[in-house]
């Protein structure tokens, strides 16, 4: 469910033209929802109550401060991966109770700002980070609470690029060696083991993966309870699924909050979650102006003024966003076939190949549907494109929430060396 809809012709966002918008702030944008984010935090919410559990939205997804307040205001913690994240959050108002540090790549600064802060939780992925942990608290005068992340051995089975829980993966400890690892964390003195944490991927539409992994979970933190460690919490991660497409139907929260309550019974833990994309993915779109359409003998080229820099899930992932355009189509329009491209000197920028679209003119507006997640956070200002502003709506409001930088911002972060400019 999401608050994008044809009103009087034209594409809405609660209660806010895209138009509107568009015109205010110029093409490429990101636009979001406030009702869609709470609302899909709620259904969430809703969904496990009853259970002990901490909803930990993981900023990677969506770390816009905007966002992370409407979320705040939710009640949602907060799941970071660098200390960049992690003052979002804070800023952002979730407490550092709520918030867990997952992330194979943390660092002694990043351990230090987390522990000064006193977060719920690090989610430890090698032996390597732990000792490092052990020593940064140590020196604190802490114990830092921890999980270790484990490698379950699950396909997830999805997108290859987006799975995490496979022997081979980067993530997490191996299976393996899991055991050993805990008992090594339990005589450190800068460690308190708390939890056991696990994260197969993402856009998953299927429970079966997960159930399976947190099945093995469930196994391993019974056996970790009678070598005698304390485990009163279980990380179960993100990484459910939304539709992107008519006919996508993956599993619902409720569904999956079932599916936890089943096989965490009898457990007696903290349940923490960590949904990124199921929060805020159908919370936003991207808007867009078409610049040309460029016949080829074999196919017409539609080139939007938006590129693989501003939303690269099409070009890393082979992922699908339906497009459409802002004023709705008559019940009669004719469509085209195009290929759907950006302006950058690349040529993995393609948005979409033989896209059947309602026929786009030159200067037509088209929203990039479900871009609300791993959209804006991974643009990047190639090519010297500005990076992309984001706007929130809510209700009949829109505040621009990240605005876009001129040229001469962007150039004033460099500097030429004098030694450079000078003349012999
Ligand atoms: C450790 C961890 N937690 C949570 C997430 C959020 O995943 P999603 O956006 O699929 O819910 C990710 C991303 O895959 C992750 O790596
Ligand atoms: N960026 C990915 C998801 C990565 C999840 C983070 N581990 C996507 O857009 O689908």
């Amino acid at each position: 469910m999401h608050h994008f809809t044809y009103s009087g012709g034209s594409l809405q966002c609660e209660g806010v033209s895209l138009d509107a918008i568009a015109d205010a702030v110029g093409t490429p944008c990101y636009v979001y929802s406030a009702a869609t984010l709470k609302r899909h935090a709620r259904v969430i919410a809703e969904a496990f109550e009853g259970q002990d559990c901490l909803i930990a939205y993981s900023v990677k997804a969506n770390g816009n401060l905007a966002v992370l307040s409407t979320l705040a205001q939710e009640g949602c913690g907060a799941d970071v991966v660098s200390g960049g994240e992690l003052q979002r959050a804070l800023k952002a108002g979730i407490p550092a109770s709520r918030i867990v540090f997952s992330g194979v790549g943390k660092t002694a600064v990043e351990m230090d700002l987390a522990l000064e802060k006193g977060i719920h939780q690090f989610n430890v992925e090698s032996a390597g980070e732990l000792r490092l942990l052990s020593k940064v608290a140590s020196v604190l005068g802490r114990k830092a609470p921890i999980a270790l992340r484990v490698n379950p051995d699950v396909a997830a089975g999805g997108h290859p690029n987006i799975s995490t829980g496979k022997k081979g993966d980067k993530f997490g400890i191996p299976w393996s060696e899991a055991e050993a690892l805990y008992a090594e964390a339990a005589t450190l003195p800068g460690i308190e083991v708390v939890a056991v944490d696990v994260h197969i991927g993402s856009q998953i539409g299927d429970l079966v993966p997960m159930r399976a992994a947190f099945e093995k979970i469930v196994g391993l933190t019974r056996r970790l309870r009678e070598a005698g460690h304390t485990i009163s919490r279980i990380d179960v991660g993100g990484g459910l699924g939304i539709p992107y497409k008519a006919g996508d139907a993956p599993a619902p929260p409720s569904a999956y909050a079932r599916m936890i309550a089943e096989v965490m019974e009898g457990m007696d833990v903290q349940v923490i979650l960590e949904p990124g994309r199921v929060i805020a993915g159908n919370s936003g779109v991207l808007l867009t102006t078409a610049l040309y359409e460029k016949p080829a003998p074999d196919r017409t080229f539609l080139i939007l003024d938006a590129g693989m820099n501003d939303l690269m899930r099409p070009a890393l992932y082979d992922a699908h966003h339906d497009i459409v355009p802002l004023k709705e189509p008559a019940a009669d329009t004719v469509t085209a076939t195009y290929d759907v491209v950006g302006p950058i000197c690349e040529s993995t920028d393609k948005f979409a190949v033989a896209r059947e679209l309602p026929k786009v003119a030159p200067g037509d507006r088209l929203a990039f549907m479900s871009a609300g997640a791993y959209g804006a956070v991974l643009s990047s200002a190639y090519n010297a494109r500005p990076l992309v502003p984001e706007v929130l709506v809510t209700g009949d409001r829109f505040d621009i929430v990240r605005r876009r930088p001129s040229f001469d911002e962007m150039i004033e972060l460099e500097q030429v060396p004098d030694w450079l400019t000078q003349t012999a």
